[in-house]
């Protein structure tokens, strides 16, 4: 699909609703808004549109309706699926300038934060009233609150605090006829119809903009305890998830399963980062734990001495100082780029139910072994929520587009192991441009039926992010 040429009296049209110098039309300076991380996909446009308030944004997809013009919408520019690139020539809105942090009520333990706010400056922000906003990913210094939400992002203590759907309250949301949906709501109980605002997040910007949310916030954890284990086995890192939940309940708020390939990779391209444990062990998890008392650093004490006891883990260091404890998330952060300096790279960003995480890494290693000898798999991820990013790199010495043209070919390979577990072909990243085709293919054909009934509803003339997800 390609879209028509836009006149040059409806981008003047569009270009008055922000002003001249919001509206990007120059060729160097669109260009950001047109590559993404992974440099798949390079997209174009003939304007990015830079609104600054809720009403502009209004405004535009009144406009976008009545010329059936499609827009797609873009945060930090930080996703990975191709959701936030105008691969056909739409014109892009960058919700980067709504970043105003509207309120932070911490005694209802909340915070209103518009689309453009950067997570990290989220997470200032919550500090600052003495609470926490628990979503952390490791593009948190660039992504935004409505990228977060819009994708409805995971990260690296969903396990505890829950994924960006588990964090909202309510949702300021623009209708692709302009509409403005006012629900910055911070009840937690309102049963009053339907859920609508979790019908907008997760939709990846195809039924609605995100222009405003109220956050939940929480207490800011008393003790936090960090630990880097060596052990032989994903069973031995299941057993020991089990073992640590069990005994710290919620407070287990991290529990990362990260592969040796992918620790010697970000030691390798990372910034200065030595291996925390002598080893080499075949595995290694990274776990945290967060407590309202001063108990983190018994709890997990016990934890890992009775590991090592029972021969679960091999070897286990816990952060001596706040230094070293940024030492191993950066090493864990470090991953994902890590990746490019090895060559292609062919993701899976996948869950299987938290048990099956160990047969399903035997035996997609053994099917990527059989299609691809030499393949290297990168495998790490939130062991805790069954999700694993089974990121598999090219062999050394290969040629990279010859590899990257097999990408096809293995996520069937890799995803038919999924779903025979039970899983889902995207955990975390969502579906974007590069899994639209292959949902269609895996999805439950009545949940699909009613996913296109709610877009055909919301979105009839097919304007907001179109050819994405359905
Ligand atoms: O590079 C990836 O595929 C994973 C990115 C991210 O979800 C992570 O957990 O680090
Ligand atoms: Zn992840």
């Amino acid at each position: 699909m390609t879209a028509a040429p836009l006149s040059d009296d409806l981008l003047a049209r569009f270009r008055a609703i922000v002003g001249d110098k919001h509206a990007v039309s120059g060729e160097a300076d669109k260009a950001p808004y047109l590559v993404e991380e992974r440099g798949l996909y390079q997209g174009r446009t003939p304007l990015v549109l830079r609104p600054g308030s809720t009403d502009e944004v209004a405004a535009i997809c009144k406009l976008a309706s009545e010329t059936r013009t499609p827009l797609v919408p873009q945060g930090g520019n930080t996703g990975l699926v191709g959701g936030q690139i105008p691969h056909h020539g739409e014109i892009v809105i960058s919700l980067r300038r709504l970043d105003k942090i509207r309120e932070v009520d911490a005694a209802s333990s909340t915070m209103i934060c518009e689309a453009g706010v950067i997570l990290a400056n989220a997470h200032t922000a919550a500090e600052q009233a003495d609470r926490i906003f628990p979503l952390w990913l490791g593009s948190e210094g660039s992504c935004t609150i409505g990228g977060n939400l819009s994708t409805n992002a995971g990260g690296i203590a969903a396990l505890s605090y829950g994924i960006a759907r588990d964090l909202v309250l309510g949702l300021e949301v623009v209708l692709a006829d302009g509409r403005i949906l006012r629900g910055l709501s911070k009840l937690k109980k309102d049963n009053t119809g339907y859920d609508l605002r979790n019908l907008f997040i997760g939709s990846e910007g195809t039924l609605g903009i995100i222009t405003a949310a109220v956050l939940k916030l929480l207490p800011k954890p008393r003790t936090v305890e960090t630990a880097f284990v060596g052990l032989a086995s994903p069973q031995a890192a299941l057993s020991l998830l089990n073992r640590a939940q069990a005994a710290a309940g919620a407070t287990l708020t991290s529990f990362e399963l990260i592969s040796d390939v992918a620790v010697s990779f970000a030691v390798k391209h990372g910034p200065s980062l030595r291996a925390p444990l002598v080893g080499p062990y075949r595995w290694y998890v990274l776990m945290e734990i967060s407590s309202p008392r001063e108990d983190a650093r018994t709890l997990i004490e016990d934890i890992l001495s009775a590991a090592m006891e029972d021969g679960l883990a091999d070897d286990a260091v816990i952060a001596a100082s706040l230094e070293q404890r940024k030492m191993f998330w950066t090493l864990r952060e470090v991953i994902s780029p890590a990746q490019k300096p090895e060559g292609g790279s062919i993701k899976h960003d996948v869950s299987v139910p938290v048990a099956a995480v160990p047969t399903f890494l035997t035996d997609a290693d053994a099917a990527v072994a059989k299609l691809i000898p030499g393949a290297r798999a990168v495998a790490f991820g939130h062991l805790g929520d069954g999700n694993i990013h089974y990121n598999v790199s090219q062999p050394v010495g290969a040629d990279k587009a010859a590899y990257l043209a097999r990408w096809h070919e293995m996520n069937e390979v890799v995803h038919a192991i999924v779903l025979k577990h039970g899983g889902s072909i995207s955990a975390e990243h969502g579906i974007g441009f590069l899994k639209r085709d292959e949902l269609a293919h895996v999805k439950d054909p009545v949940a699909l039926d009613l996913m296109r009934t709610l877009k055909r509803t919301l979105d009839p003339l097919d304007i907001l992010n179109p050819g994405k997800v359905v």
